[in-house]
């Protein structure tokens, strides 16, 4: 007779852990993303690929790679994208695959913004990730977001709008939905499901 394998012991930390942070435009993934940054500086969140133009005060490798298409495609050939997409019709963003397994390897916790595309895409290459749907309070909410935000003019608000539509009836299709009323408590909330507590400085 065999002893029974030692029990390990319980971990002392969260486990690392790929949290893919996904929501209608305008509902804040952005802000939220931000806000966990500041309050966890450990934190890693991926910096896309885009061949969208570079907005005045974005800056290379911060916000975005901003790639050419030739490039993009390049990447995508060649393995080293874990998920791409084409978002709001024009433009493709993809997710740089080495560094997010290499964050992982090293054991710290690592957040991806997606689209409801990408999302769908790193579920079947990572189901042991974890999903997590940002949504407003109501849609009133998300037009008046959308329209504050000042970015877009109408007739790209109206397009954003139709796919928002059709990416909030998607919220059955992940692991958690956290209600972006207050950009606070929604970062907590995103905090607590990733096992990461406050840090006090
Ligand atoms: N699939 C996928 N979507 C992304 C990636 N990076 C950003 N996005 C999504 O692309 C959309 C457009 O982003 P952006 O151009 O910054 O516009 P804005 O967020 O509407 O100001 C957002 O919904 C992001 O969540 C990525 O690497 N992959
Ligand atoms: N909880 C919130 N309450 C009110 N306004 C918010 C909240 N979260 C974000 N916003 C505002 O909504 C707009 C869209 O947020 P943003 O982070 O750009 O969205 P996304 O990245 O999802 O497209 C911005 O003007 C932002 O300041």
């Amino acid at each position: 007779m065999t002893d029974p394998a030692p029990a390990s012991p319980p971990p002392t930390t969260a486990p690392a852990r790929l949290t893919v942070l996904s929501g209608p435009t305008a509902v804040g993934k952005g802000t939220v993303s931000a806000e966990m940054r500041r309050r966890r500086p450990d934190l890693w969140i991926s910096v896309s690929c885009t061949t969208r133009p570079r907005r005045p005060g974005e800056v290379e490798g911060v916000h975005y790679h901003f790639v050419t298409p030739e490039r993009f495609d390049e990447l995508v050939a060649t393995g080293q994208m874990l998920e791409w997409a084409v978002v709001h019709g024009v433009h493709r963003y993809g997710t740089p695959r080495e560094p997010v397994e290499r964050q992982l390897a090293a054991g710290r916790p690592v957040l991806l913004e997606l689209d409801l595309q990408g999302a769908r895409q790193v579920r079947v290459a990572m189901p042991e990730a974890q999903f997590v749907f940002l949504t407003p309070p109501s849609f009133e909410e998300l037009v008046h977001r959308l329209v504050g935000r000042g970015t877009e003019g109408p007739e790209e608000r109206e397009r954003r709008l139709a796919t928002a539509r059709q990416e909030l009836d998607a919220v059955t299709e992940f692991d958690h939905v956290v209600v972006n009323d207050d950009v606070t408590r929604a970062t907590g909330e995103l905090m607590r499901l990733m096992g990461l507590q406050e840090q006090v400085a």
